[in-house]
């Protein structure tokens, strides 16, 4: 079993990642399942694929399963409401710990749930998607969606633990893993050279289910994440801000899609994070070649490399509009994260959203 440490003051928590894990998950769980009764949180497709190993593991435990709708529309105000309600009437205490079983979906709601039940409980993440995997479940981002736009209501809120076990994507389909993928590539694109040349070559291999690829990516990313996270836990230094590479562009699109299935999180990500390099090389900041090598390694593995990949036709000022709800918004500044290489992202606080309204509408105007 691998585990990576997230260093937070007494906020600390391990991830730990090993294939299998989710069948021998009681051993893992019993140091805060001090209650002998097992909360589980999760969605329809994850209770009929995943969920029966998790209950065989617990076997023995009083345990209450909720199983929400799937898909992006549950973080929302009305299954909080729901759940909460819940949680309330199986009188969770401060000191329990509810544990998310699912993707970045429920991972999402879960956390939120638990930061304001009663001021706060504890919770427990056992990822389900390669995308929660890599990034939703670790450095305590939770929230819902609102009418004006993503993760708009939301708070701060660690996990106790992590459990990762890479075996559970053998039944996530193709397109979700993929999506997933654009987290694991964001994290080469962000600062590692190397891991990108690495996801170039294993790429496949990865997305066809390979062992060794999945904990390879997968440890990475967790690793990658945590050593942002722990020195920027409420992206406050701006170095947090890097982890939103391609979702000030991509949280537009996925507005736009109304927060449908059209859209993907993590290839509204993909699209944005073509989108940012082909900004950075049209402001001189970054090479053009390297933009149209992030974009040609995202086709290769079928995410959308921009606007019309990604089914959007809308103009560059009504994208533009979406953008100004963005949380990386200050004192009427939005901080983009663009690159200066790949490996080589940075925030930059200069950009100008009229310039980029017109170099939307360019690339709608080329494709
Ligand atoms: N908190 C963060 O730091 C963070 C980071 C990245 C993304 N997110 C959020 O995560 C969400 C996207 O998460 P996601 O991509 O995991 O989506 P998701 O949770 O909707 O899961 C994707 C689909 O896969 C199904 N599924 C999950 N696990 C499965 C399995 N093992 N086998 C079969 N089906 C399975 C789900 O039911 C769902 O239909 C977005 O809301 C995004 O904003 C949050
Ligand atoms: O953990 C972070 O920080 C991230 O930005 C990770 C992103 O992949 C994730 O989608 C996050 O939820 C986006 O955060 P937001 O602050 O832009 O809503
Ligand atoms: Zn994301």
């Amino acid at each position: 079993m691998s585990i990576v440490p997230v260093s937070l003051g007494d906020r600390s928590y391990d991830v730990a990642i090993e294939a299998g894990s989710l069948d021998g998950a009681a051993r893992h769980l019993a140091p805060w399942l001090k209650r002998g009764r097992a909360i589980i949180i999760t969605d329809s497709n994850v209770a009929h694929h995943q969920l029966p190993r998790l209950e065989a593991s617990l076997d023995g435990l009083e345990r209450h399963v909720i199983t929400l709708p799937a898909g992006e529309s549950t973080k929302s105000w009305a299954q909080l409401e729901a759940l909460t309600d819940r949680l309330l009437a199986l009188e969770v205490e401060r000191g329990d710990h509810i544990i998310a079983l699912g993707g970045g979906v429920i991972g999402d709601l879960v956390g939120f749930a638990a930061a304001i039940l009663k001021r706060g409980c504890g919770f427990i993440q056992i990822p389900t998607t390669l995308l929660a995997q890599v990034d939703s479940s670790v450095g305590g981002k939770t929230a819902i969606n609102t009418r004006a736009g993503k993760n708009l209501i939301g708070a701060f809120h660690q996990p106790s633990f992590v459990l990762i076990d890479p075996s559970v994507l053998d039944t996530l389909p193709r397109r979700e893993l993929g999506a997933g993928y654009a987290e694991v590539v964001k994290y080469g694109l962000i600062g590692d050279f190397g891991f990108f040349e690495w996801c170039e070559a294993n790429a496949a291999r990865l997305l066809a289910g390979d062992a060794e690829a999945r904990v390879h990516a997968i440890a990475t990313s967790v690793a990658a994440k945590a050593a942002i996270v722990g020195d920027d836990e409420r992206e406050t230094s701006g170095r947090r801000a890097l982890l939103n590479l391609g979702h000030t562009f991509g949280h537009a699109l996925e507005a736009e899609t109304g927060f449908s299935d059209r859209l993907l999180h993590g290839e509204g990500v993909a699209a944005g994070m073509a989108l940012a390099f082909r900004y950075s090389a049209r402001r001189g900041l970054c090479a053009s070649q390297d933009a149209e090598r992030v974009a040609a390694h995202l086709r290769a593995v079928a995410l959308p490399d921009g606007l019309a990949a990604a089914g959007i036709a809308a103009s560059g000022e009504t994208l533009v509009a979406h953008m100004l709800h963005d949380k990386k918004m200050a004192a009427g500044t939005l901080a983009f994260i663009l690159a200066r290489a790949i490996g080589n992202s940075f925030v930059d606080k200069s950009v100008e959203l009229a310039d980029v309204a017109a170099f939307l509408n360019a690339e709608t105007r080329s494709s």
